[in-house]
């Protein structure tokens, strides 16, 4: 099939790629020059574990091309996906202006049949203004040309994209015309074929069910997170809490770690989102309201354990922190939990010597004119005269570092564990005292 992705970031790339990869003929739209350079030179502007090899393997084979012409990419696709950006506005709410330019541009120049797909995550009625939108332009044209509008969310994770595309959990099409469900279904045969995972529904509810289940993940962390604030008032260890409940398959175990916060491109907007469609509607989402606030407290969990060791002026402190990208495998900083320790301990008057495996460079984008703030190039690199190390993400890197190294380098061996990496009972036993989330702190044995 012919297929356009309008916006080649995370998911139009993704998306893009994994088509294509099936046999589809691809071409990826941006209005980002640069980015569209980099591609056609063999580049991937994202870290994205295993998406250099389908996108050079499928550009190889001709399947995949990457343009700023918009008349050919809207020419181009029999079906054209609509994966732009949809940032919060002031009020929280998704801004549709991207999805809407994209829209237009379509109604501007289509001149045969379409299937417009909101790839993008858009509230509730959005295919409807999309609908309006292209209409709009026809007429203007004066040209009737029959169109369909399908809802599509996406639900791969940043990290492993290529994975969730290529064996997702679920493919939801919301639907209200037989004929797009059919060339939907066909285009997603491939990705469906060990059992029919493409559930078909009316496009409101398929729109609503993006932000269901980003609130829903959401909520679950933020739940836990109160949580381990709790075990450490009465004692308990959020980690063996976890397994305990998460044995019970009602719960089951995912999306239960607590942790530095949640950040990303997504639940934080569209948590924002799908409290503001509640607002909008005089139907107020206390659980969510409560689940955005949590995670604000939760990102400076951190630096308030820091504070009650060290004192609230840290100047002349420096601290080593390990992982700046929100989470492991990417080198997305958008809403990272970093950048609130960060600028945190700045305040004060620490210094920071950060280190990550990739996110670096953006990350340098966003923090390199904040006082104290300094890079290294390799993670033991941070420790030396650090007053203690401070972990925010997961890397696997970080998982079994060498703690010999991190006690005869550090200044003190202390280390803040924002993502419970470390065993309590392990970092006592190697004299590190060590600050955990939910499962309290364990001072050296003497
Ligand atoms: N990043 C993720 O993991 C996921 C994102 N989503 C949703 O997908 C949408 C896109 O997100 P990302 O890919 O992360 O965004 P992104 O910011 O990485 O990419 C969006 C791209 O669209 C381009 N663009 C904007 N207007 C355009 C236009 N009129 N024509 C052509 N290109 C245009 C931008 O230049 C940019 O490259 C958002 O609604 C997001 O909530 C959904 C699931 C996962
Ligand atoms: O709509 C989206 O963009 C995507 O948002 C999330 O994916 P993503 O933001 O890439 O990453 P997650 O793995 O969900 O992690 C989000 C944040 O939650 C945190 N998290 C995750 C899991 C957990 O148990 N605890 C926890 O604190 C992570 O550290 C990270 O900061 C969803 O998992 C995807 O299904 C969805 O498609």
């Amino acid at each position: 099939m012919k297929v356009t992705t309008i916006g080649t970031g995370y998911v139009g790339l993704v998306t893009g790629a994994c088509l294509a990869e099936m046999g589809n003929h691809v071409v990826c739209l941006d209005v980002n020059a640069e980015k569209i350079k980099m591609l056609n030179d063999g580049g991937i502007p994202i870290h994205e574990p295993g998406l250099d090899a389908v996108v050079s393997r499928n550009v190889a084979a001709g399947r995949l091309q990457f343009t700023t012409d918009v008349d050919a990419a809207i020419s181009h696709g029999t079906i054209l996906f609509i994966a732009v950006g949809t940032p919060p506005g002031e009020d929280g709410s998704a801004d549709l202006q991207y999805v809407l330019s994209a829209a237009r541009s379509i109604g501007q120049r289509m001149t045969d049949y379409k299937v417009v797909v909101d790839k993008s995550t858009v509230p509730v009625g959005t295919a409807d203004r999309v609908r309006a939108a292209i209409d709009a332009e026809l007429a203007q044209r004066g040209t009737p040309i029959g169109f369909s509008v399908v809802s599509n969310p996406e639900f791969l994770k940043e990290g492993a994209a290529i994975e969730d595309f290529m064996k997702p959990d679920r493919i939801i099409v919301g639907s209200d015309d037989d004929q797009a469900t059919l060339m939907m279904r066909a285009l997603y045969a491939p990705f469906t074929r060990s059992h029919d995972r493409l559930m078909v529904m009316d496009v409101r509810s398929a729109e609503f069910t993006k932000y269901a289940a980003n609130a829903m993940l959401a909520t679950r962390i933020s739940f836990m997170n109160e949580l381990a604030l709790l075990a450490e008032q009465v004692g308990a260890d959020i980690e063996l809490v976890r397994r305990g409940i998460g044995s019970d398959p009602r719960i089951g175990y995912q999306f239960l770690y607590a942790g530095a916060g949640y950040g990303g491109s997504c639940f934080p907007k569209d948590v924002k989102a799908l409290v503001r469609t509640g607002r909008e509607h005089d139907q107020p989402l206390h659980v969510l309201n409560a689940v955005e606030e949590a995670n604000e407290r939760q990102k400076r969990v951190l630096v308030d354990k820091v504070v009650a060791r060290f004192g609230e002026d840290l100047s002349g402190k420096r601290f080593a922190l390990w992982g700046l990208a929100f989470k492991p495998n990417t080198d997305d900083m958008r809403e990272a939990p970093s950048l609130v320790v960060i600028h945190e301990l700045s305040k004060r008057g620490a210094a920071v010597a950060a280190y990550d495996p990739v996110a670096m460079s953006e990350a340098a984008k966003l923090l390199s004119h904040v006082p104290g703030v300094s890079f290294c190039e390799r993670a033991d690199h941070a420790l030396a005269n650090s007053d203690a190390l401070i972990v925010i993400t997961e890397w696997k890197e970080f998982r079994t570092p060498d703690f010999d190294r991190i006690k005869s380098e550090l200044n003190q061996a202390v280390v803040f564990d924002g993502r419970n990496l470390y065993e309590p009972a392990t970092m006592k036993l190697l004299g590190i005292e060590h600050h955990a989330i939910g499962r309290g702190t364990t001072a050296p044995t003497a």
